[in-house]
């Protein structure tokens, strides 16, 4: 059967019944569609004259429509080369810089909206109106809050939700009618919005929309007949809530599935008043450790991703305590995050429409959201409902991993037999619950954040505790390398570096952008300006992990060589106390800026030679992808994602990207710290080398998107 006749019988039979496997592929048309195979009809064998005059029809049609698609290709490129030369001319006159990438995007995307319409008309069919099933909603008057924090009204954000991108968004019909239906919730019959649209293109003509508007943008490939609907579920994504490098994740993998087609929503919990949200009008009850709950749901669109905020008093004002509190406090807020993350497909419309459970994939973070398997299992499959959603969990990092008491178990809500799920052994905790082992256990599938990570996770010293598990589960665990959010951290467009001195710079302009970020950055600290000086940086949570003690003892070496630290963190009090002493005893040369600051990450990023990465262990590591996006070159800890992603400098060969060194000792540090820079000051074109190599590479989370989409496919398939 072709694809398309698969894909007309799938839309067929979901406006009847729902398939036995429900593999509809939910698709949002976003990029025009030249299906020439719609014109082509079939006529009657022996019919000869009359096929031969349509045969001849179709060709001249055809013909003209390769005539139209060139000549766009044509407007188009004239149009790049005037914005080029336009660019290239183009000086800001209050700054005096060249106009941001992301502008010339913009305008460039305005004129295409003039070219001719008949050519973005898609062939494709119209979206099927959608009822959705609403549910009867509680008499909110009659339920309080009881004891504590619950008692405290929702503080909601502003109803400002004036986002740009929801002119683009694809529309749905919005739901006509609620039919009210009494909890508990039964699975709707939500008809899918978006289509499951082919994208053929069979002319050897890049699609219009391929046409790269800009090298950091090109357009992946489409997922095609993998597309699927997605949430992500994390306790924080940036740029609203991050403590660290989950956050970075959550607010960019979405995005980079939702460019390859899939419908994408991240579910997080609303710890502040956001600008940009909306109030969804949905509220819904949940039970955590007997008692009721109310949830609001919040939802903006940006950049193609449902971004759903999940507002209790209980996460309100957690912002830069995301994990705070005792153990119970932490636990009561992450089962009241999965539960109502788990349902958020079912009841916030997105667009006009909810994602339903159809062809449905939950992507959980962390011992945070590993919760969401397992309930996932208990709640909804064991009793025939979501029964083909699937989950995934991704090991960020499994040195934190839910770990109480036995009857911590009373917390999580779940029926008796599911406590084994969660009971572990070890030698240091003894018998204990391990929320973190049951995800990894009920979860279709396990990504952890690099190929290195995935072998080390088996090993005693890696696994903490949980290698056992696993190795066990080792056939549906994949290693996916982390991106980078390109229009985040880019040199190119960095809106940190637009200000008090510094640049924002390119590869062309490495050798003069660079340079003046230095300069700024040793301005800002108060650090003499002098540019031959090596400055050193180091950005990082204050934590045994990323090894900050063994810079801290190789500090008096490095004062002793003319070089410049800076070092940006926060987190362990020892940690913290001893980067202020090291500043005041080496206030010449060494800071140590204890806090939280994202605009001083980016200066560092831009402005340090050198960025220290001597981490006992480190799953990805996000730090070293941006320095070398920035030129600035890595030395490391040769260990998980660092080793996968620093490739040692080879001076024979003139190839690599940076130092590592093989175990997590100071001497090792000094040693690979000492050649690196050596060879900044004795080997200039090699350092340079290094500099391009590094900054030349593409990081962009389109590869990642590519092989997490194999994943979901897997979990799919997976029974
Ligand atoms: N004081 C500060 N001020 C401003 N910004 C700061 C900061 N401290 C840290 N950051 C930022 O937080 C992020 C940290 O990312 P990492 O990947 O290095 O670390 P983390 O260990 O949190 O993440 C875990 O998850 C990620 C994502 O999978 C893995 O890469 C990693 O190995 C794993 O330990 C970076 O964006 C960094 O700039």
């Amino acid at each position: 059967m072709g694809s398309l006749a698969f894909v007309t019988d799938h839309i067929v039979m979901s406006n009847h019944r729902r398939p036995k496997i429900p593999f509809f592929a939910y698709y949002r048309p976003r990029r025009p569609i030249l299906d020439t195979s719609k014109s082509w009809r079939v006529k009657a064998a022996g019919d000869s004259e009359d096929s031969d005059e349509a045969l001849q029809a179709v060709i001249e049609k055809s013909k003209r429509l390769l005539a139209k698609q060139r000549d766009l290709l044509q407007q188009i490129a004239e149009r790049r080369d005037i914005i080029t030369s336009i660019n290239n001319a183009t000086i800001n006159s209050e700054t005096g810089e060249i106009s941001s990438e992301e502008e010339e995007e913009d305008s460039f995307l305005e004129r295409d909206s003039n070219l001719p319409d008949d050519i973005f008309t898609p062939d494709v069919p119209s979206t099927s109106s959608v009822e959705p099933l609403g549910y009867q909603l509680p008499d909110a008057t009659s339920r309080r809050y009881d004891e504590g924090s619950s008692k405290s009204s929702i503080n909601l954000p502003p109803k400002s939700y004036q986002n740009g991108d929801t002119a683009n968004r694809p529309q749905s019909t919005p739901s006509k009618k609620a039919t009210t239906h009494v909890l508990p919730p039964f699975v709707s019959e939500i008809s899918p919005t978006y289509k499951n649209l082919e994208v053929k293109n069979e002319s050897n003509i890049p699609y219009v929309t391929d046409v790269p508007i800009d090298d950091e943008v090109e357009s992946p490939p489409l997922a095609g007949p993998n597309v699927m609907n997605v949430v992500l579920v994390a306790a924080e994504c940036a740029p609203w809530s991050k403590t660290g490098g989950l956050g970075d994740v959550a607010g960019a993998l979405p995005k980079a599935l939702a460019k390859r087609g899939h419908r994408v929503m991240v579910v997080a919990p609303l710890y502040g008043n956001y600008a940009e949200l909306q109030e969804t009008g949905v509220r819904k009850w949940y039970k955590v450790t007997g008692q009721d709950m109310e949830v609001h749901y919040f939802q903006t669109y940006i950049d193609g991703v449902d971004f759903v905020f999940i507002a209790n008093p209980i996460f309100q004002n957690l912002g830069s305590n995301i994990y705070g509190g005792n153990r119970q406090d932490i636990l009561r807020r992450m089962v009241l995050f999965c539960k109502a993350a788990i349902e958020a497909p079912w009841h916030v419309p997105c667009g006009g429409s909810c994602y339903g459970d159809g062809n449905l994939v939950f992507i959980a973070n962390d011992w945070h959201t590993a919760l969401l398997p397992v309930y996932l299992k208990a709640y909804y499959h064991e009793h025939g409902l979501m029964e083909y959603a699937r989950s995934v969990l991704v090991i960020h990092n499994i040195a934190h991993q839910g770990r109480g008491p036995l009857n911590d178990y009373s917390y999580v809500d779940l029926p008796p037999h599911y406590l084994d799920l969660f009971r572990m052994y070890d030698p240091v905790g003894g018998e204990h619950f391990n929320i973190f082992a049951a995800g990894l256990k009920t979860a279709y599938r396990i990504v952890t954040v690099s190929h290195g990570y995935a072998w080390e996770l088996k090993t005693i010293e890696g696994g903490q505790g949980l290698h056992g598990v696993i190795s066990d589960n080792d056939w549906k665990l994949k290693g996916i390398i982390n991106g980078i959010d390109k229009k985040e951290w880019n040199p190119k467009v960095d809106t940190h570096l637009t200000s008090d001195g510094y640049t924002k710079y390119s590869l062309d302009t490495l050798q003069t952008g660079k340079p003046q970020c230095k300069a700024a950055l040793q301005k800002e600290l108060g650090l003499p300006i002098r540019p031959e000086v090596p400055l050193i940086g180091f950005i990082g949570r204050l934590d045994n992990q990323k090894g900050v003690d063994l810079i801290i003892e190789a500090v008096p070496w490095m004062v002793g060589q003319d070089v410049q630290l800076v070092m940006l963190g926060s987190g362990n009090s020892d940690l913290e106390r001893m980067l202020r002493e090291m500043e005041n005893r080496y206030s010449d040369k060494v800071r140590g800026w204890v806090g939280f600051s994202v605009k001083m990450a980016h200066r560092i990023t831009a402005g340090a030679d050198i960025l220290l990465m001597p981490s006992k262990f480190e799953p990805c590591g996000l730090n070293q992808l941006y320095a070398m996006c920035y030129g600035t070159i890595p030395v490391v800890h040769a260990v998980g994602g660092l080793k996968d992603t620093v490739q040692p400098f080879d001076p024979y060969n003139e190839s690599g990207l940076g130092w590592t060194f093989e175990r997590a000792e100071t001497g090792q540090l000094i040693h690979a710290l000492g050649n690196c820079l050596l060879t900044y000051r004795e080997y200039k074109p090699s350092w340079e080398g290094i500099q391009k190599r590094g900054m030349m590479q593409d990081l962009s989370w389109d590869n990642a998107a590519n092989q997490y989409e194999e994943v979901l496919v897997a979990a799919k398939y997976q029974w």
